[in-house]
């Protein structure tokens, strides 16, 4: 088993990756509590595939476990849903001693990290990741959150889970695209930090081809994620470089109500437009566009949406977290490999858009 440390000032955690891992979650969930409840958070996709086979397993650990089933899909990220974990945490009678699983997508992370870190003011919960994009991404680092109708993400907290157990046979189950999305992040560590990694993605034409890699490759995006977090836990300085093509991202997801575009397919939108225009305007090395482009192209991901509606994806990016009085900060690539935050005026990101 590969296991990567998290040490921040006040919990640390381990990332445990290993193929296979899913077979003995009970035990090792048992080893997280000293509680005799688990709540597990799952979706309807997940659960039909995955749920008895955890529930049974915590149960033959000793675990007392409960599941809430929500359904499939980002509208889940919501006031509402977040209202009926709260509810389901109460009926099922948890404690600030017990334990609380997300178990499934970044979906099911975000809200059960969120209803977690609030519920009775926290309580531990354990992130189980099922999607690629959850198992590089979304479960390691503490960033919980709900969407609101003005935006995405914009009820959160900074919540670090007790633990973050990773099988990548999960990944045999998943659909196509959603294989892409978690393509998209990845592609967005190596471009920011790893210009090997960035080139062995670019290379990958068939999805057997990456799976055999898999492992390999979350243990790598997960290094880079861990490093970056420890250097800037509350998200103030370096971690915003993991917000790479999601100022313009996170805008084209709100724009089209979540319904069009995936996280992954708005954030490599976001970062083939960011790259255009940092390259346009000198601060990116000539070249790095279309080797950004080629690479998220050769994986199946789109460039840009649809429509471009400049005002509608203005009026988002105003409302981005990074924002401050002076404008909007925005993460560019001097080179593949290396990023950078810089800040822009609104009207500046009006004349590019
Ligand atoms: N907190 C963070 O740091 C962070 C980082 C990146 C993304 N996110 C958030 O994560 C969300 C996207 O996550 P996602 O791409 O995992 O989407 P998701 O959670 O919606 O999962 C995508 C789909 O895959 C299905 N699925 C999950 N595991 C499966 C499996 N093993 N086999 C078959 N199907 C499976 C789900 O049911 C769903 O239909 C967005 O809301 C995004 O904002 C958060
Ligand atoms: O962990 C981070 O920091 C990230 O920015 C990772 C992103 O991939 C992720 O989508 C995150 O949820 C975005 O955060 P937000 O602060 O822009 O909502
Ligand atoms: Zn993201």
């Amino acid at each position: 088993m590969e296991r990567i440390t998290v040490e921040l000032p006040a919990n640390s955690y381990d990332i445990c990756i290993e193929n296979g891992l899913f077979a003995r979650m009970g035990g090792l969930l048992r080893r997280q509590t000293a509680g005799s409840k688990a709540l597990v958070v799952t979706d309807a996709t997940v659960d039909v595939l995955y749920g008895k086979t955890l529930v049974e397993s915590g149960m033959a650990a000793g675990l007392q476990v409960t599941k809430i089933v929500i359904p499939t899909g980002e509208a889940s990220k919501s006031l509402a849903m977040l209202g009926e974990l709260y509810r389901g945490f109460a009926d099922a009678g948890l404690t600030r001693g017990d334990l609380v699983i997300a178990f499934g997508g970044g979906v099911v992370g975000d809200l059960a990290g969120f209803a977690a870190a609030t519920y009775l003011r926290g309580i531990p919960y354990v992130q189980i990741p099922t999607t690629l994009l959850a198992q590089i991404d979304s479960s390691v680092g503490g960033k919980t959150a709900i969407n609101l109708p003005q935006g995405k993400n914009l009820a959160g907290a900074f919540y670090q889970p007790a633990a973050v157990l990773i099988d990548p046979a999960f990944l045999d189950s998943l659909p196509p695209r959603v294989l892409r999305d978690g393509m998209a992040e990845a592609v967005k560590y190596g471009a920011i930090a790893d210009r090997d990694l960035f080139e062995q993605l670019a290379g990958y034409r068939s999805r057997e081809d990456f799976l055999r890699q898999a492992e390999r490759v979350i243990a790598i995006c997960c290094r880079i994620k861990r490093d970056v977090v420890e250097e800037d836990e509350k998200d103030t300085g370096r971690r915003m470089i993991l917000n790479f093509g999601h100022s313009i991202g996170h805008a084209i997801e709100q724009v089209y109500q979540y319904q069009t575009y995936t996280h992954g397919e708005a954030v490599a939108m976001g970062m083939a437009q960011i790259t255009e225009h940092s390259e346009r305007i000198g601060l990116s090395r000539p070249g790095t566009t279309a080797r950004i482009q080629a690479a998220l192209r050769g994986l199946g991901l789109p460039l840009r949406p649809a429509v471009w509606d400049k005002t509608a994806l203005l009026a988002a990016m105003a409302r981005d977290k990074k924002n401050t009085s002076d404008g909007l900060q925005l993460v560019v690539l001097p080179e593949i490999g290396r990023a950078d935050v810089i800040r822009v005026g609104l009207d500046a990101v009006a004349a590019w858009l």
